[in-house]
């Protein structure tokens, strides 16, 4: 049943086309500045800028704004590997750790692919403990994002399909590059797998629950425009004006008093985050024995076979 479901007909593919919020809250903003005036480019000037890196996520901060961006990059695709994803956290954490980072802005260091979303290959020939340290890897990204004190941005500079869509919308503002080449949306659907419960929380959160049942039956792709009128994407800009949009939206953000906003984004989104902590473990148990069904390997090794064959 599952392989007839992922015939390469139906993939439809474009081109390239936590733990609880932190607490401290009060304290911390109390002394936090406001944030008048941001660059206009993403280069921040060399005095105020302290990078660091690691192999597949870069970050930037920007001390004087407090506002950092973290670039994925894991060539060719910036699927999200076990390893981006562990990079990710440790990062993650380390700008949660740093008082002054009130913002992030999330993009990619490819022009034409925000990110390809899970890697299939961490999902496909693995063992069950493989799965499972993969798949709670993918909840705790998930959860940091969604959690977050800070102010997440989402710079969609290209294609942002299935995982890459989730980061997205686990960001509290979505900006997208207007190319008709690039999409976005959650098609677990068209590789034979079932975006969990969480996932469509996120998106029924987001665009709604009838939009949702629609994308999420039909694994829709969305170019920008359609993205923008369904809501799933908050903006969408020229192509070289994702980042300094990003920066011009994140100093408006950063103009709400810290504690005030914090506490409003906790209470909207701590019944969706306590829902997964409630049965996290469940959810890998769940996630493991459904990735290792026969059929489901079959699916996803067709679809790995499709995105190799496809004509470009
Ligand atoms: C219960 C389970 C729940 C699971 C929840 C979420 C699931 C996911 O996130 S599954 C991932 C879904 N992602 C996709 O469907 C996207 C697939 N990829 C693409 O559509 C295109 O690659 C993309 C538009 C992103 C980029 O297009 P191109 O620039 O034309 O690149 P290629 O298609 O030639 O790809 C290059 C190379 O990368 C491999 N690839 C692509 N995506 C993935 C991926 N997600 N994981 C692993 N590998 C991926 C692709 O096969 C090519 O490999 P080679 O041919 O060996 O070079």
């Amino acid at each position: 049943m599952a392989l007839r479901a992922v015939s390469a007909l139906t993939w439809g593919l474009g081109g390239p086309g936590v733990g609880p919020l932190r607490s401290g809250t009060f304290l911390r903003c109390a002394t936090q500045h406001r944030l008048e005036k941001m660059p206009s480019s993403i280069g921040f000037p060399e005095a105020s800028r302290r990078p660091f890196s690691s192999h597949r996520i870069l970050v930037d901060v920007d001390q004087s704004h407090g506002v950092a961006t973290m670039k994925l990059k894991n060539p060719p695709v910036n699927s999200l590997s076990l390893e981006l994803l562990t990079e990710f956290v440790i990062s993650w954490e380390k700008l949660e750790n740093d008082k002054s980072c009130r913002g992030v802005i999330l993009t990619s260091n490819s022009p034409k692919i925000f990110s390809a979303g899970l890697d299939i290959t961490d999902m496909y020939g693995k063992n069950a403990a493989h799965y499972a340290e993969f798949w709670k890897a993918v909840q705790e990204v998930w959860l940091k994002l969604y959690t977050s004190n800070m102010v997440v941005i989402a710079a969609i500079n290209g294609s942002s399909p299935a995982g890459g869509c989730l980061m997205s919308l686990a960001s509290d503002y979505r900006i997208m590059a207007d190319n008709p080449k690039y999409t976005i949306g959650l098609n677990e659907t068209l590789l034979g797998i079932v975006a969990p419960f969480w996932f469509k929380d996120n998106l029924v959160n987001t665009i709604g629950n009838r939009a949702s049942e629609h994308a999420l039956q039909r694994g829709l792709l969305f170019p920008p425009a359609d993205a923008l009128k369904i809501g799933l994407v908050d903006q969408i800009v020229p192509e070289d004006k994702v980042q300094s949009t990003a920066l011009s939206v994140m100093s408006e953000w950063l103009k709400i008093p810290d504690h005030a906003r914090q506490l409003t984004k906790t209470m909207m989104r701590k019944p969706t985050a306590d829902r997964l902590l409630k049965q996290r473990e469940a959810d890998i148990q769940n996630f493991v024995s459904f990735i290792s069904k026969d059929s489901i390997q079959k699916s996803l090794h067709m679809y790995l076979k499709f995105l190799k064959e496809r004509e470009k």
